[in-house]
């Protein structure tokens, strides 16, 4: 049997503020790994999206059904197959609850200039409206000296970003 803690698969989190380029970039590294990808935002309620979509930012409270949900769903995944996720996961406790439910993973944290996120948000077609940039940038506790996150920044461009990951995973 297989506990969390000890996944013979290796999980890779992607995580940062909505906007910042997760979706885009996770899916270039998983096609890179052969890994399966999984989005994060395809586990929130119907309540959270309407909230999000109407411009109120979520509370942990309704954080806490997604995020669960999302990790079931990862750990499965990750008993099977390498796995690269997506999810903004913006406070600690939430990426404490995370890896109670999916083990161990690796984190690669996205930022780039406000900005930038705001202008690609402005421009693409999406439920989150680019108004809701600002309180997820103040939601975000940055990644602590213990959780080892690898730090990417997103205005660099996506093939050297995915190639530097590559390697600082040791794929
Ligand atoms: N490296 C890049 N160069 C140019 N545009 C990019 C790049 N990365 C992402 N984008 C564009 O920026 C927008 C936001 O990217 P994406 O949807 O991947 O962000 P996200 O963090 O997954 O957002 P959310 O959390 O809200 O789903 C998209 O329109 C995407 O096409
Ligand atoms: O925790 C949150 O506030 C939300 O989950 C957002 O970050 C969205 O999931 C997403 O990024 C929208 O596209």
């Amino acid at each position: 049997m297989q506990s969390p803690t000890s996944p013979s698969r290796l999980c890779v989190l992607v995580m940062g503020p909505s906007g910042v380029g997760k979706s885009t970039f996770a899916q270039a590294l998983a096609e890179a790994m052969g890994a399966s990808f999984i989005e994060g935002d395809d586990y929130h309620t119907s309540e959270n999206r309407a909230a999000m979509s109407a411009g109120r930012p979520l509370t942990d409270e309704m954080r806490q059904p997604w995020l669960i949900a999302l990790a079931d769903t990862v750990r499965h995944s990750r008993g099977k197959r390498d796995t690269v996720f997506t999810c903004s996961a913006l406070k600690r406790r939430y990426r404490d609850l995370l890896r109670e439910g999916i083990g161990e993973m690796r984190l690669l944290c996205l930022s780039a200039p406000r900005a930038l996120i705001r202008q690609r948000m402005i421009a693409r077609k999406h439920f989150m409206p680019a108004e809701l940039l600002d309180s997820q940038i103040e939601a975000l506790e940055a990644p602590t000296p213990d959780e080892y996150a690898i730090m990417l920044e997103m205005s660099e461009g996506l093939d050297a970003n995915v190639a530097r990951a590559l390697k600082l995973i040791g794929r």
